[in-house]
């Protein structure tokens, strides 16, 4: 057996990349451990490891501050995160403490309560409500004997089933591996350990690392060269991305993004704005990868609107990071509409969450953040009384309904005295064979009159100072 294992090791010290069907055979193997099977990688079939996934869920969390409706507000935000997974939730605990236990998260006396409630319901999976280090997550394991799962690892979850686009995908597993790494260890001791006779080379018991310890090392440096791979992919993708944003700084049509707390109605208030038809779901994270599209403000002047990723209390950090260059978007437009969603009980709650994520990207950029405009989407789903409570909360804030339209036009108004206006006016007799300027002033610039005559198009336009230079030849004046 031991044979085997140097084998292996041989062959993967030749392949020293770790491909993503390698990844899905690792984080199998950890399932199954967890699980109390086998954790040779090579045995872990597709169908098992769908039976693995989480299903039937026991929610804990650790109340340290705030109120109780905090503490349950926070809880049943858990049990969304863990119903958009494809969870049942069967049960939720909170643990009143100063701060969470060092070893097992919950106390000991709560933890034995937990295993009472994981074996009274049938749980399969355990996930609690915040980060816990890779000793936290082994002790409980140990002791309730069913899989236990922190947050982190749920929103990575979440986002790995959402994301569609290839960036999206690698931003995902980049996460997903940079979480991964640190908690290889546990998986290691735990295989020496639990496979014994079998993995680890015929020594049981405590301390036994050699093959175990050998094997987890070529995993770790197959995952570093995987991580190491990924970050170049993005940064090659962010390339595209800086490109394609650089020719809409070119053309000067001013960027709008849409942010806010996953759920508040961001896709819903693109669609209002634009009429596009993008994905509306009610489930969290339905947005993953951003959407441009292009609209104009009532009096016809271009800009293009952004839908950004979802935001959520506690973003894993790893997201953060792997997101950044989407969420860069955000502090590189224009105008920044900012959603919340005000039928939420806590509104301000997650303006401060998005705040926070929003505040850690700009903490390393020069240049400043775009003026943020707040919307209150949902007012259809409140009364008077609501709402007035969302204005006092809310000083200087746009109430709408994506929905109903309530508030969409008075908002278009809003952006439109919001964003970067072109600063030159400009009256031209642009020749039929210039047609494409005539196309550019439409695109680019507000077209204030417009009329045909036998020399060309008559036009008196407001255009940025570039487009303002190429209509220069054909001016019939013009002002600033
Ligand atoms: N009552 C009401 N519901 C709304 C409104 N706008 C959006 N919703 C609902 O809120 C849910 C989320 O809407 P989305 O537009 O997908 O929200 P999102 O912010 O893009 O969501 P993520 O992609 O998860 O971040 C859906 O069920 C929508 O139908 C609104 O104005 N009123």
């Amino acid at each position: 057996m031991r044979d085997n294992d140097n084998h292996d090791d041989d062959r993967f010290d030749r392949d020293e990349e770790l491909s993503t069907g390698d990844l899905a055979l690792a984080e199998r193997a950890a399932l199954r451990r967890v699980a109390g099977l086998s954790t040779e990688l090579e045995d872990v079939t597709e169908v098992e490891y769908r039976q693995l996934r989480l299903e039937r869920v026991v929610l804990v969390g650790v109340w340290t501050e705030g109120t109780a409706a905090d503490s349950e507000a926070s809880l049943a935000e858990l049990a969304l995160l863990a119903e958009t997974a494809g969870s049942q939730v069967l049960e939720g605990l909170v643990q009143r403490r100063d701060r969470p236990d060092p070893a097992t998260y919950i106390g000991s006396g709560k933890v034995e309560q937990l295993r009472d409630v994981v074996i009274a319901t049938g749980a399969d999976t355990v996930i609690c409500d915040g980060e816990l280090s890779p000793g936290q997550l082994r002790q409980l394991e140990e002791r309730l004997k069913v899989k236990v799962i922190d947050r982190t690892a749920l929103i990575l979850d979440i986002f790995a089933q959402h994301a569609s686009s290839k960036e999206g995908k690698a931003q995902v597993e980049l996460a997903q591996l940079q979480y991964l790494l640190p908690r290889l260890r546990g998986w290691g001791e735990s295989l020496s350990r639990q496979a014994g006779g079998r993995a680890g080379g015929g020594n049981g018991g405590v301390g036994l690392r050699g093959p175990g310890e050998t094997k987890l090392e070529t995993d770790r440096r197959r995952i570093r060269a995987r991580i190491a791979k990924l970050r170049r992919e993005i940064a090659s993708m962010g390339v595209i991305r800086e490109t394609k944003r650089s020719g809409r700084v070119a053309n000067a049509v001013p960027s709008v993004a849409i942010a806010g707390y996953t759920n508040a109605g961001k896709s819903s208030l693109l669609n209002a704005l634009t009429s596009a038809g993008v994905l509306v779901q009610d489930a969290l994270f339905a947005t993953l990868d951003t959407t441009t599209r292009r609209t104009s403000t009532p009096d016809g002047l271009p800009y293009t609107l952004t839908d950004t990723v979802g935001f959520v209390r506690h973003l894993p950090h790893q997201l953060v990071e792997a997101f950044r260059s989407t969420l860069e978007e955000v502090a590189d437009a224009d105008l920044l509409i900012h959603v919340v969603d005000g039928s939420d009980s806590m509104p301000e709650k997650q303006v401060a969450a998005v705040r926070e994520v929003i505040g850690e990207i700009v903490e390393k950029r020069e240049e400043p953040m775009p003026p943020e405009l707040l919307v209150v989407n949902k007012v259809d789903a409140v009364d008077e009384l609501v709402q007035a409570r969302l204005r006092n909360l809310f000083p200087g804030s746009q109430l709408v309904s994506a929905h109903s339209g309530e508030g969409v036009e008075e908002l278009r108004r809003v952006i439109a005295g919001l964003i970067p206006r072109p600063e030159v006016m400009v009256d031209a007799l642009v020749p039929y064979a210039r047609g494409e300027l005539v196309a550019r002033v439409h695109r680019e610039g507000e077209v204030l009159k417009e009329r045909h005559t036998e020399e060309g198009t008559e036009l008196s336009a407001r255009v940025h100072p570039d487009l303002a230079g190429a209509l220069e030849q054909y001016a019939v004046g013009s002002r600033s």
